[in-house]
């Protein structure tokens, strides 16, 4: 194995896998660190699973290198550190002290860090990151349940989160290629940064980072800065033939969609499966609080519902809505609290014959993977930019997109089983 990845929750996780495997490179995808009687020894890369996110910062970084070590343990000579393309944190962590323990994991002084993702409308200019054309601050990010992202300036945020020298590798020079980002990084590191927010607007710019940066023993980012690893890695050796667009092969059963995500990508892909008829039950965070809802109420409606069609359970919200919840159950505590009743219905869908699921959301899906108690996932075809199908390698036979909150079409929930045989 090549490259050993870390991400900070699922959905980023099969993000990663999938543009890693798109781009030629073997992946799986642990759910966790990985035990050590999973075989990994077929794979180019391999990409960790963590719920790290929003823990204390000093667990996210106990997490974050057990699952490094593990990686090195299982060959892994090169690293990766996966956090949100749009950068998800708060002040006091995690992206800054996991970069910082993973440098030191390394023995290396220098890194990047590049969230760019512009197939998702993610991109970085002079540092400022904007989504879908519109400054972080100013974007639906700005309300987000666990991680309300109000400062563009990336540099300024990360140096916000770490004893490291934040610098930046501006437009100008990955416009310029390969070796003007290579001498940027030099410039850098003789300024003394350790870390540097990389500017990149376009796919040719992520893959010219790709290039300069392959040699790297740490590169930290979204999954768009790994799409010139496989290239690098290759040297001039064109990748196998593309993956096939065919079908994917599913587990047989039932189909369902659990929604914590309250994005505004997630309220618009909820609205729409509801306004197209989907069997749909809404989550109410103050009645589950009260005690007025269970997860045996969920069950019995669950049978109630017509086998033939994917049935959606929503904890959705708009932000109006959420402030709201939040204020009367605390920010963390409402939180846990929707995960962990998704959860539990999750672990129980098997039973109902439930094998074919789509998840919204990083925390949710964490929640629900770990309440099914799957350890690893094949990576299968893109739903769309960042979502793969994916089936578990082990243990009940599960077919699962796990949707990063704000990642699909508005139709998603529809089309996401055409793609399954
Ligand atoms: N109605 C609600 N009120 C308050 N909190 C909610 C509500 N619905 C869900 N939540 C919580 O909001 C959080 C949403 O986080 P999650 O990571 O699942 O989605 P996301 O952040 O949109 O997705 P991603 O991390 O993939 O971008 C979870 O902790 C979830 O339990
Ligand atoms: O990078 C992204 O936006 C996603 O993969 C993600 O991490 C969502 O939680």
């Amino acid at each position: 194995m090549r490259l050993g990845c870390i991400a900070d929750d699922l959905t980023g996780a099969s993000d990663l896998a999938l543009m890693l495997s798109r781009e030629g490179l073997k992946t799986v995808q642990t759910i966790g660190v990985p035990n050590a009687a999973l075989d990994l020894s077929a794979a180019d890369a391999v990409v960790v699973a963590l719920k790290s996110r929003t823990l204390p910062a000093e667990e996210a970084v106990a997490q974050s290198l057990a699952a490094a070590a593990a990686l090195r343990q299982a060959g892994a000579t090169h690293f990766f550190f996966k956090y949100c393309s749009t950068f998800d944190s708060t002040d006091k962590g995690n992206i800054g002290p996991v970069a910082e323990a993973l440098l030191a994991f390394t023995g290396s002084s220098f890194t990047l860090a590049c969230p760019a993702f512009p197939a998702n409308g993610r991109t970085v200019y002079q540092g400022h990151l904007f989504v879908n054309g519109v400054p972080l601050h100013e974007s639906s990010m700005k309300d987000h349940p666990l991680t309300p992202m109000r400062d563009s300036n990336l540099v300024r945020v990360l140096q916000r989160q770490t004893r490291l020298s934040v610098g930046l590798v501006p437009f100008e020079d990955v416009e310029a290629g390969v070796e003007v980002v290579r001498k940027a990084f030099d410039r850098a590191k003789a300024a003394g940064h350790q870390i540097v927010i990389v500017d990149a607007i376009t796919d040719q710019h992520l893959r010219t980072i790709g290039l300069a940066a392959a040699e790297m023993p740490l590169i930290t980012g979204g999954s768009g800065v790994a799409m010139g690893l496989p290239a690098a890695y290759r040297k001039g050796q064109p990748a196998g033939p593309p993956p096939k667009r065919d079908r994917f092969t599913a587990s047989e059963g039932r189909a369902a969609i659990l929604a914590g995500s309250c994005s505004s990508a997630t309220q618009r892909q909820v609205d729409i499966a509801r306004a197209e008829g989907f069997p749909a039950f809404r989550v109410d965070p103050i009645a589950l609080a009260s005690g007025a809802l269970s997860v045996g109420s969920v069950q019995d409606w669950v049978a109630a519902q017509d086998p033939s069609k994917p049935i959606l359970i929503y904890s959705t919200a708009k932000p109006d809505d959420v402030q709201d919840v939040q204020s009367k159950l605390g920010r963390m505590n409402a939180g846990e609290l929707v995960e962990r009743f998704l959860a539990d219905i999750a672990r129980l869908l098997p039973e109902q014959g439930f094998t074919r699921l789509v998840v919204a959301g990083g925390e949710t899906s964490g929640a629900v993977v770990g309440a099914l108690g799957i350890d690893a996932l094949a990576i299968g075809p893109e739903i769309d930019p960042g979502v793969p199908w994916t089936r578990t390698l082990s243990g009940t036979d599960l077919t699962l997109a796990l949707k990063s909150g704000n990642f699909g079409a508005p139709d998603f929930f529809l089309k996401a089983w055409d793609l399954l045989r």
